[in-house]
């Protein structure tokens, strides 16, 4: 299968290439040329099989034969062995409707672990085959950095770097990355939001120079890879509550656009998603561009679901792509307007095309601890603040006919102190996943400065310094 951009003027590239890539030279994301179409048989046959199964089923139909089966099998049973959960990611029934589909069972408690740990085993596997090394920048706001220096630490050929808006993270989030002990893993402190991390990622990529001397990708969710790892759970969750017989809808806590997009992928697979429902913090750009067909940026509010503080939702632009007719000039433009005039309009069948299938609800900090209060007084169970945003988002959307599932994207453990607030609970991060209270916290104070950052990844990358490359 062909890899197109959605800007139109970058290589047409395979998956492997995709993968590596990560961003495309004209700015653009790559996604895949046409969507690949499941029956109702296939997806009928997803029910009660075990998740690396349907994983396996979902990604060789993105991998196209470009990995022998048998090895692409191997690296997802690896992927997922590193879960401490059975079902990988467990469904919970909360209500007569609702159910929350649990995936923070991997080694960062978070669900950036399902996406990660199969990326690395890809990517690496691709590297090791054509003898190369490269470079991973990543931007984060708490869960996608310690996600990705996990999973990448034991990766001969990469040196990964993530960039964190320094003291906006909960302190088991700044942990997870800062005491990993690995020589090729690096915690950058930036002293700005997540949105200026971002923006530097982006911007590294636009630095031809810099990009070609440290080899440089990415794996936040502008890599096609953590899409299509994501698209798997929306499977599973649905078949185990009875698709394609019935639809079912999803509630999702949105910032980057990445997991909710996944579910968009499903559907156009041939999966029977009656709703995406976008919940927002009070950074709530996503339910004002459904409303109003604007998407205009304001500052980052702070929260206390930092994950989700971010205004510029990158992979709201794959969206936008298919919602133009795949029109890679519209997308051009749009996004020029945005980088330089901080909004465009959508055209007003590409608004229409959104909103038929997504809606979209936020909820403010008070209502979000009222809601973790409430689920815990009502049923004993911790959510997280972000699962709770978007727990309180469904309970609006929920109706009596269609299954809602709300997806429960960190585990309680991360934000103890918010847990703490609103449930008066106490909880500590379980034995199993990744602590490593006894390693020093390694991290670098950066200003937000480009040109100082790269001069940081130039000289700690191996390749950039000239170390160890090949
Ligand atoms: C716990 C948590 N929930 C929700 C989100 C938002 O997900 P996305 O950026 O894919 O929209 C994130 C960050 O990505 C997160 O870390
Ligand atoms: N909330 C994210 C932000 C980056 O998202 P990504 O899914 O694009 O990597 C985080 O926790 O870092």
């Amino acid at each position: 299968m062909d890899y197109i951009s959605t800007r139109g003027s970058a290589p047409i590239l395979t998956f492997k290439e995709a993968l590596l890539v990560g961003l495309a030279e004209d700015g653009g994301l790559y996604v895949p040329q046409h969507w690949p179409k499941f029956s109702a048989k296939k997806i009928r046959s997803f029910r009660g099989m075990p998740y690396t199964d349907v994983a396996f089923h979902i990604i060789s139909a993105f991998v196209d034969g470009e990995i022998e089966d048998a090895l692409l099998r191997k690296m997802i049973d690896e992927a997922y062995a590193t879960f401490h959960h059975p079902a990988v990611v467990p469904l919970v029934q909360t209500g007569a409707d609702s159910w929350v589909l649990e995936l923070f069972h991997g080694p960062t408690l978070a669900f950036k672990d399902v996406a990660m740990q199969i990326l690395a085993k890809l990517m690496d596997h691709i590297l090791t085959e054509q003898g190369r090394r490269l470079t991973i920048v990543g931007a984060t706001s708490g869960d996608t950095g310690g996600a990705a220096l996990e999973a990448f630490k034991d990766c001969e050929g990469i040196d990964t770097f993530f960039m964190f808006p320094s003291g906006k993270v909960s302190d088991v989030q700044r942990r997870q990355m800062t005491t990993i002990g690995a020589a090729n893993a690096h915690a950058i402190a930036i002293d700005g939001s997540f949105d200026d991390c971002q923006s530097m990622v982006k911007a590294m990529f636009a630095d031809h120079g810099f990009r070609d001397a440290v080899q440089l990708s990415a794996v936040n969710s502008i890599n096609w890879g953590r899409v299509m790892a994501q698209t798997v759970y929306y499977f599973t969750a649905a078949a185990a509550l009875g698709a394609p017989d019935r639809d079912i809808s999803f509630t999702v806590p949105t910032g980057n656009f990445g997991d909710i997009f996944a579910g968009y992928v499903a559907k156009q697979m041939g999966l029977g998603i009656d709703r995406l429902v976008i919940a927002t913090n009070e950074n709530d750009i996503l339910s004002r561009t459904l409303l109003s067909g604007s998407y205009t940026l304001s500052e980052v509010e702070v929260t206390i679901t930092p994950s989700m503080d971010i205004q510029i939702s990158s992979n709201f632009e794959r969206l936008l792509f298919d919602a133009v007719g795949r029109d890679p000039s519209v997308v051009k433009n749009l996004m020029s307007d945005l980088k330089n005039k901080g909004d465009y309009a959508l055209p007003e069948s590409a608004h229409r095309f959104v909103t038929e299938l997504f809606s979209a609800g936020s909820a403010s900090q008070p209502q979000t601890l009222e809601m973790m209060g409430e689920v815990y007084n009502r049923s004993g169970y911790l959510a997280d603040p972000h699962t709770a945003v978007a727990m309180r988002v469904a309970e609006q959307a929920v109706d009596q006919t269609t299954p809602m599932v709300t997806l429960a994207t960190a585990h309680p453990a991360k934000f103890p102190d918010t847990v703490y607030k609103a449930t008066g609970q106490s909880v500590s991060v379980p034995d199993w996943a990744t602590q490593r209270a006894q390693n020093p916290e390694i991290l670098s104070l950066i200003e937000n400065d480009l040109a100082a950052v790269e001069a940081f990844i130039i000289d700690k990358s191996r390749i950039g310094s000239g170390r160890n490359a090949d």
